[in-house]
């Protein structure tokens, strides 16, 4: 039974609750129908645990932002939560160790990648050895689903243990191999596990699951023993040594520990791969289809850097109609459409109706970034959503897909850095061209957690030597 003024939603069945409407085909459909039978703010039942399902920019603001605190937390009985110890920043409850890592991260990702050029240059670099394979490419047909996940998973393994891997290296596939576990727990049984208290009894985690966790970790601590051997203190080189920095600082109330270095090297690691892959595979399955708006990318990416040898960051500015097509991009991808869970951390309300300590929060991210009132197009792909009458680059305030408040995405900045320096360095050299046998394009989304475009093959030829 719903708790006293709790939101509204629809009956739930014993046992299962309303689960089914987040383990069927198309769990993000059934939540969007269910916002128009119940409003912004309705609440289901999964298992017999109450859980709100936030929608739409305004409710979304005042829940994330203006009561930011109350919404903060994250829940602590999942699956995820055993078996990463309680550790790490993403699925940490909003506490003091929470909020120290988070600050270190953030503030190793300014000083190492953001605020000086290296992560600029290693960017440049990792799509220096794709292009080598592009070349070979030229007028043949690829498939890109690898190539974008070696460009964003070695960015950010560079920043975190201070090497790059080769395409082919035995250990970079072993550790790519990472990347499943968010496609396995985002299967229909994790949730009945997580969420029917009868099934957890009788049902042990998939093992699966607990080999990948254990495999990077092993990794990681004979990675960080590598380095604990050859840093200089006081000039780290990598994540890693900037941790062993603070753990040279450490007192005893500090929450920095080496359990928790290798966790925030997988939570990092988890985070920014896959969904920066992810959107730039939305990104050339679009422009692809769209042709007349690659060329117009062209134009512009031709125009501004002429007689330049290589984008930088910086040259965002005068590219708007570019930064338009990388939003619009990120608003149609919708990467992860129902943000990490979030957890109450005290009674609070919303809409008017109660929502106790410790509910269980859902963000409808795609509430907000197709929310028609929000947006010129709503539902089409048009980077006009993102230009105004003169043709200059505005973010609409409904452009969150990094969520927003306390936990929003520590790693914005870099993702926008790789977007852009990606799409615009590729675009500059290449046309991408939907292959003939293709047939029509399908633009629906595989749901994982993450959402990704179904797998597409995609036919490229060099552009003349800009
Ligand atoms: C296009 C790429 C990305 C998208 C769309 C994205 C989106 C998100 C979203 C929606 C959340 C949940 C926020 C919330 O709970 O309210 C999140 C959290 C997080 N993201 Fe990202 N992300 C991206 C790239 C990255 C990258 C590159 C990194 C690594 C540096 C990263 C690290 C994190 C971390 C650590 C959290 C947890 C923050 C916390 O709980 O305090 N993300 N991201």
């Amino acid at each position: 039974r719903r708790p006293k003024n709790f939101p509204p939603g629809p009956p739930a069945w014993p046992v299962l609750g309303n689960l089914l409407y987040l383990i069927s085909k198309d769990p993000l459909k059934n939540l969007e129908k269910l916002r128009q039978s119940y409003g912004n703010v309705y609440s289901l039942f999964l298992g017999s645990r109450p859980v709100v399902v936030i929608n739409g920019l305004k409710m979304m603001k005042e829940a994330m932002v203006t009561k930011g605190p109350h919404f903060a937390g994250r829940p602590q009985d999942l699956l995820m939560n055993r078996l990463t110890q309680w550790k790490g920043v993403i699925l940490a409850d909003y506490n003091s160790a929470w909020r120290e890592h988070r600050r270190f991260d953030l503030m190793t990702l300014k000083i190492f990648g953001l605020g000086k050029k290296s992560m600029e240059d290693q960017i440049h670099e990792e799509l220096h050895h794709t292009i080598k394979i592009l070349d070979q490419s030229a007028g043949k047909t690829l498939s890109p689903q690898v190539m974008f996940h070696n460009i964003t998973s070695n960015v950010i393994f560079k920043f975190l243990f201070g090497t790059r891997y080769e395409y082919d290296d035995e250990n970079k596939v072993r550790i790519q191999r990472l990347l499943r576990l968010t496609k396995v727990i985002n299967k229909p049984w994790m949730m009945i596990y997580d969420f029917i208290p009868k099934v957890r009894s009788v049902m042990e985690p998939n093992k699966k699951v607990l080999k990948m966790i254990e495999a990077f970790q092993s990794f990681s601590v004979s990675r960080v023993n590598e380095h604990k051997k050859s840093r200089i203190p006081g000039e780290p080189r990598d994540f890693i040594d900037c941790y062993l920095e603070e753990l040279d600082k450490k007192n005893d109330a500090s929450s920095f520990s080496e359990e928790q270095l290798i966790s925030q090297l997988f939570d990092l690691y988890l985070a920014g791969t896959d969904t920066t892959a992810n959107t730039l595979r939305t990104a050339f399955l679009y422009l692809m289809n769209h042709p007349q708006i690659q060329e117009r990318c062209q134009q512009e990416i031709d125009q501004v850097l002429e007689g330049k040898d290589r984008v930088t960051f910086e040259d965002r500015h005068n590219m708007p109609y570019m930064q338009a097509v990388i939003h619009e991009v990120q608003r149609v991808a919708n990467t992860v459409p129902l943000s990490a869970f979030h957890c109450t951390t005290r009674d609070t309300e919303l809409l008017g109706y109660s929502i106790p300590k410790g509910t269980m929060i859902i963000q409808n991210m795609m509430s907000v970034l197709k929310e028609e009132g929000q947006w010129k197009f709503p539902h089409d792909f048009n980077p006009e959503n993102f230009l105004n009458e003169q043709g200059e680059f505005v973010k609409p305030e409904a452009f969150m897909p990094f969520s927003a408040g306390p936990r929003m995405c520590i790693g914005e900045s870099l993702a926008s850095m790789e977007l852009f320096l990606i799409v615009v360095t590729l675009l500059r050299k290449y046309k991408f061209i939907w292959p003939q046998d293709a047939g029509e394009p399908d633009y629906t989304m595989v749901f994982a957690g993450s959402l990704t475009p179904k797998p597409y093959n995609m036919k490229i030829e060099s552009r003349s030597p800009q």
